[in-house]
């Protein structure tokens, strides 16, 4: 299958796009519909000759915008259509063709990611009534994590809520994690061995890889485990939510809003959600915006050395997303804060290793790599896409 694979990856309110060759070396037309449903709705992208272009949606819902975004992408229709569904519970274990079955069991699965899942399916609705003879395909953040051991993914919580209602530890970020720890087997001459990978991006987690199979991660029942992320807390005390019940007198709905929207960097530092603004305000020295990435560093580096207790042996650390393949002060803070596992920054490779850049940021010493890879969900999205319709012909 050699014509385009269009990727989806669609969010509550908007619906990032890309339009895949099979040859990596060709252009992608890319692109993201933002504030769907509002008045100020945009579209901004790169269009097939490489030019940037920004469009007003007037207030377009998902579907309109599809309509609009397959309209731009012009030329003769992708060969499929791959979607990023956050959530496939125990069911998915890998990429799996759309039919009514499967968008029955994702809805069903969609108990367990009320943020994520309706909105996936309103994207896999709006396609398939825009191209209903074309192949769907889903690809799920969880499945790279269905290789988890129990010891991982189980809570210590009484067996029936694991047994009858599938509360454990899922995992996300699967395609990010996937495409960066087959990258980094790829490019270090300790190919297959272990690997520590920190997505660093609005939604953070981490994740350890051994030998190409995710041992444990950092999210978990939902995406809000773990790490300090843009909006959301990651890890607090289970306490807190009866706490704010019976002390404050807040509903699920009102301890759900604060975890998830009002807490993370945006909540520590009182003024923004965006590492970029942070990191200006830290150099101007607002206590908020230097408290929130004292935090967030300290969080990435403690969760790194948890998950190194998964691994035979530690090979390598790789950052990667927004914030993991930009922000180098970020990855020195986390390094310095790693002490214990003979890590050695390079500050040069580290300092130059921005904006794209893909290579190695250690001091070329024994002890473990330090790799900045960028990531690509999307061209992972296709890969797992185009694998599985070759394997299955419709
Ligand atoms: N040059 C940069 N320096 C520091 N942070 C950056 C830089 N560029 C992007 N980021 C941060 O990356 C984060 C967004 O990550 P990204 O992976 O694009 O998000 P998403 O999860 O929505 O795909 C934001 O916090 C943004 O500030
Ligand atoms: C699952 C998740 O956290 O996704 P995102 O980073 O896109 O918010
Ligand atoms: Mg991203």
């Amino acid at each position: 299958m050699r014509d385009p694979v269009l990727v989806i990856n669609c969010g509550s309110s908007s619906i990032k796009y890309a339009l895949v060759p099979e040859d990596p070396a060709l252009p992608r037309q890319s692109g993201l519909a933002e504030r769907l449903g509002g008045n100020d709705a945009r579209l901004k992208g790169v269009d097939a000759d490489g030019r940037e272009f920004s469009q007003p949606l007037h207030g377009a819902d998902h579907a309109e915008a599809m309509a609009v975004i397959l309209e731009r992408l012009g030329g003769p229709p992708p060969a499929a259509v791959g979607h990023r569904i956050v959530h496939g519970g125990e069911r998915f274990t890998g990429a799996t063709r759309i039919d009514p079955a499967v968008l029955r069991a994702i809805e069903t699965t969609g108990a367990l990611a009320p943020l994520h899942n309706p909105a996936n399916l309103v994207g896999v609705r709006a396609t398939l009534a825009l191209f209903p003879a074309l192949p769907q395909v889903a690809v799920f953040d969880t499945a790279f994590h269905q290789s988890l051991p129990p010891r991982a993914y189980r809570y210590a919580l009484p067996q029936h809520l694991y047994a009858q209602h599938g509360i454990r530890r899922y995992g996300f970020h699967g395609s990010s994690h996937a495409y960066v720890s087959g990258r980094v087997d790829h490019l270090s001459t300790r190919a297959h061995g272990g690997w520590l990978v920190a997505h660093l991006g609005n939604g953070c987690s981490t994740c350890a890889v051994w030998q190409g199979q995710s041992v444990d991660t950092s999210m978990g029942l939902t995406p809000l485990e773990g790490l300090v992320m843009g909006t959301r807390s990651g890890d607090v005390d289970p306490g807190l939510h009866a706490h704010l019940g019976r002390q404050l007198g807040w509903s699920l709905e009102r301890i759900d809003t604060l975890l998830n929207k009002e807490s993370g960097l945006l909540g520590l530092s009182g003024i923004s959600n965006d590492m970029r603004r942070l990191e200006q305000a830290a150099a101007e020295h607002h206590p908020g915006a230097e408290l929130a990435i004292e935090v967030f560093c300290y969080r990435i580096a403690k969760s790194l050395a948890a998950l190194s207790c998964s691994l035979p042996r530690l090979d390598g650390i790789v950052f990667t997303g927004g914030i993991g393949e930009n922000a180098s002060a970020v990855r020195a803070r986390v390094i310095e804060a790693l002490p214990h596992f003979g890590l050695r920054l390079s500050a040069t490779a580290n300092a130059e290793t921005v904006g794209g850049q893909e290579g190695r940021i250690d001091a070329g010493a024994a002890g473990p790599e330090l790799w900045v890879i960028p990531t690509d969900e999307e061209g992972q999205i296709a890969f797992e896409t185009r694998q599985l319709l070759s394997e299955t012909p419709a």
